[in-house]
């Protein structure tokens, strides 16, 4: 025995004095020391991609409390302790320090051995304690994923470990009882070793999946903890959790705003940027509206509250987020349909490993080979490519105003080949201007028609009814009571005034209806692009009214990337042909349809399906039928009412731009995916076979220390990878 206590290079010499058995002993040792210690460092990143692979089944933030200071992760089915896990790994790396220095098979030389007599009783005492007491979280998960039916690491790791103990227990029984010779390796430094190793892998891997979605986290924190309540004439200071809707706050310049609401007091510019990714500061006067968690500006303002605690914007987007990231994406069903194959693929190498090898160099050579398999095939980096990718995606939109509804919708990403989009509130302001009004009956003037059409419009948020009624109040024409008004849809509004029935329609209105009108006053204006509104009262037209819209500032750019991306734009409008082309060639848009419904709309969204996948964009009010029927539904300018169910993806700003940055980031995320993809199928197609010893022949057992630091780089680039995901 002394010879191979000189240092490992030695060890070739040892056959002088042992007989083969015996140095085919040491040697095995000497590659199953090797050997085993990456078997140990594999299991340990196996087991953290498991429970991450099975975290994303479960993976929801808001499972993550942060009860007596440490976390609390939701994985495989039960709760696993951070705080525990911690705890348990700085156990079992201080026990695995007496038994790295007693336990008489190194894999490396050590400056000096510990070995006495019944120093093998101790590390077997301490490899007990590292088997039965820190390494719980893995037979809990295992017992998690038995209970599931849906064996995976955590199974693996257990198999892996548990062969390795049994088998140190009757190498010690046989060395030190039977006192058979030559010698029984036991794996107790591989077993310890092992177990540390997964611990601290299993720990740095469920971090990095909460950094993966804690952008989301940061929204919780935008809440001020306090508010000035508005009681009858003073004001206290509350707790913002106190706040109910309806209730009156003051908020001071700088103040965070602690709800939603509507100011009714006072004006201010108000920084969004936090919660919506609103990056210019936005000005808000009485009647507008503002966000919990923005910052108010330099002016103080009084505020009704409309939205609190859960029914405030920050905590629908979070619920949202939530719902989207626990979704399954047919992706991510795919990956853990492979990552659970993995499980009966590396039991079956396992096995086959186990037997050969053992014919071939005795079972001390083939027991750790056998371990070593049943480690390395993780399907961790597999469980994990997809879901990090998503939880990253959705918590980095969300915090930049793209709320992502439904995940699927982005995977399509790159099928989408046409965009069709809403003119009004999509490509330009929706702040209509009135550029000219004219009666076209002289039993009017031309004010009468300007007043009748705001008193008919009064009711209306339609953008035309907003422009006609702003101009009514300047030129201070006071407005009649209006009755049974309501909405002609994709047409104009109906409403009876001083007892006349009286109509605000488009020209298309009067075509449908047959009605005929002179043209030839209002023709200027529709050459120049306005929307032209005209009154009509019993079938007869009795004037107009031409606003003009201005073109949003980001459209053209959008456009632009649109086109760059092979998606061709396509307009759908139900204003008249001359406003709609005159914005289509402002932008070069080629694709135009005038003077549609919205069920129109929604009869091009399936056209243009006919030929390749297509991205709708509107407002979410009337557009709602081809948000639902496009491949991907995008509402633009929602503003804090999020809960736009028939888009894919809900756009809170109004800014064209940010379908820019949508697409960029689906982009992105898919190909991050297919590279997680890779780095966790690919990776487990080459390790399996190269820890079963495939290439043995060549002289490559699979060291396990290398082996070890491969694993945890698979699963550590996996999470990276998802981690580095931006969205500019
Ligand atoms: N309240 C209203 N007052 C006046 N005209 C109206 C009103 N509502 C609709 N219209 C007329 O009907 C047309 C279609 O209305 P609507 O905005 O619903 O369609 P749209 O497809 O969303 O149009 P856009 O592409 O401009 O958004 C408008 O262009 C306008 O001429
Ligand atoms: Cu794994
Ligand atoms: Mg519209």
């Amino acid at each position: 025995m002394d010879c191979c206590d000189n240092n490992h290079k030695d060890m070739k010499n040892c056959d002088m004095k042992h007989d083969d058995k015996e140095h085919m002993d040491h040697d095995m040792n000497h590659n199953h020391m090797h050997h085993d210690m990456s078997n140990m460092e594999h299991n340990h990143e196996g087991h953290d991609m498991n429970h991450m692979g099975h975290m994303d089944h479960n993976m929801d933030m808001g499972s993550m409390n942060h009860d007596h200071g440490h976390m609390m992760m939701n994985h495989g089915g039960h709760m696993m302790d951070m705080g525990d896990l911690k705890k348990k790994f700085w156990i079992s790396l201080i026990l695995t320090i007496p038994i790295i220095l007693m336990s008489p098979m190194m894999g490396m030389k050590l400056p000096f051995q510990l070995t006495f007599s019944g120093s093998d009783f101790i590390v077997l005492i301490l490899g007990s304690i590292l088997f039965f007491y820190c390494s719980t979280p893995f037979f809990n998960g295992a017992k998690g994923e038995m209970k599931n039916k849906k064996p995976e690491m955590m199974s693996l790791i257990t198999l892996g470990i548990s062969v390795a103990y049994i088998y140190s227990i009757y190498a010690v029984i046989a060395n030190d009882i039977l006192h058979v010779t030559p010698m029984v390796n036991d794996f107790f430094w591989e077993l310890s070793t092992l177990i540390v190793i997964m611990l601290l892998g299993h720990w740095i891997e469920m971090n990095s999946v909460m950094n993966a979605g804690s952008a989301i986290n940061k929204l919780s924190k935008l809440l001020p903890d306090n508010a000035h309540l508005i009681t009858d004439n003073e004001t206290k200071n509350v707790s913002t959790s106190e706040l109910s809707v309806g209730d009156s706050i003051l908020i001071q310049a700088g103040e965070k705003i602690p709800a939603d609401g509507t100011i009714y007091d006072g004006s201010t510019a108000v920084n969004e940027s936090l919660v919506t990714g609103e990056s210019r500061s936005v000005n808000k006067k009485p009647s507008d509206k503002v966000i919990g968690g923005s910052v108010n500006g330099d002016g103080t303002i009084k505020v009704k509250i409309s939205g609190t605690g859960n029914s405030g914007y920050l905590s629908k987007v979070m619920n949202m987020v939530q719902e989207a990231q626990s979704a399954k994406s047919k992706t991510e069903n795919l990956a853990n349909q492979v990552a659970s194959y993995l499980f009966y693929a590396a039991l079956v190498v396992a096995i086959i490993a186990f037997v050969a090898w053992s014919f071939i160099k005795g079972v001390s050579f083939s027991i750790p080979v056998t371990v070593t398999v049943l480690i390395i095939a993780c399907p961790h980096a597999l469980g994990l490519a997809v879901p990090l990718i998503v939880s990253r995606t959705t918590s980095i939109a969300a915090t930049n105003g793209l709320l992502i509804r439904n995940k699927n919708s982005l995977e399509k990403i790159n099928d989408i080949k046409y965009a069709l989009m809403d003119k009004t509130g999509t490509l330009t302001e929706g702040k209509f201007q009135v550029n000219g009004y004219d009666r076209l009956d002289n039993s009017y003037s031309k004010d009468d028609i300007l007043q009748i059409a705001a008193s008919v419009e009064q009711n209306s948020n339609h953008p035309l009814a907003t422009g006609i009624m702003e101009t009514a109040k300047q030129k201070e024409l006071s407005l009649s009571e209006v009755n049974n008004d309501n909405q002609i849809t994709g047409y104009g509004m109906r409403g009876t005034v001083n007892n006349h029935e009286f109509l605000v329609v488009s020209a298309a209105y009067l075509d449908a209806n047959n009605i005929d009108y002179d043209a030839s006053a209002s023709k200027q204006y529709l050459e120049k692009g306005n929307s032209l509104s005209y009154v009509v009262e019993n079938n007869n037209v009795i004037g107009f009214v031409a606003e003009g819209d201005s073109i949003k500032s980001g459209s053209k750019a959008m456009i632009q990337y649109l086109q760059s991306q092979g998606i061709t734009p396509v307009m759908l409008t139900g204003d008249n042909e001359a406003a709609a082309n005159k914005v289509a060639s402002l932008l070069g848009i080629t694709e135009v349809k005038a003077k549609l419904l919205p069920e129109d709309k929604q009869k091009n969204v399936t056209n243009y399906q006919k030929d390749g996948k297509v991205m709708f964009i509107g407002d979410g009010i009337n557009d709602a039928p081809s948000l639902t029927q496009s491949d991907m539904g995008i509402a633009i300018g929602s503003g804090t009412d999020v809960a736009v169910d028939s888009a894919d993806v809900v756009l809170v700003n109004s800014n064209p731009l940010d379908v820019v940055n949508l697409v960029k980031l689906a982009k992105k995320a898919h190909t991050k995916m297919i590279q997680n993809l890779w780095w966790g199928a690919g990776y487990n197609i080459v390790a399996l076979p190269l820890a079963a010893g495939i290439l043995s022949f060549a002289g490559i057992m699979l060291d396990p220390m290398v082996g070890a630091i491969i694993m945890s780089l698979s699963t550590v680039i996996v999470a990276l990878n998802a981690l580095t995901l931006k969205i500019k």
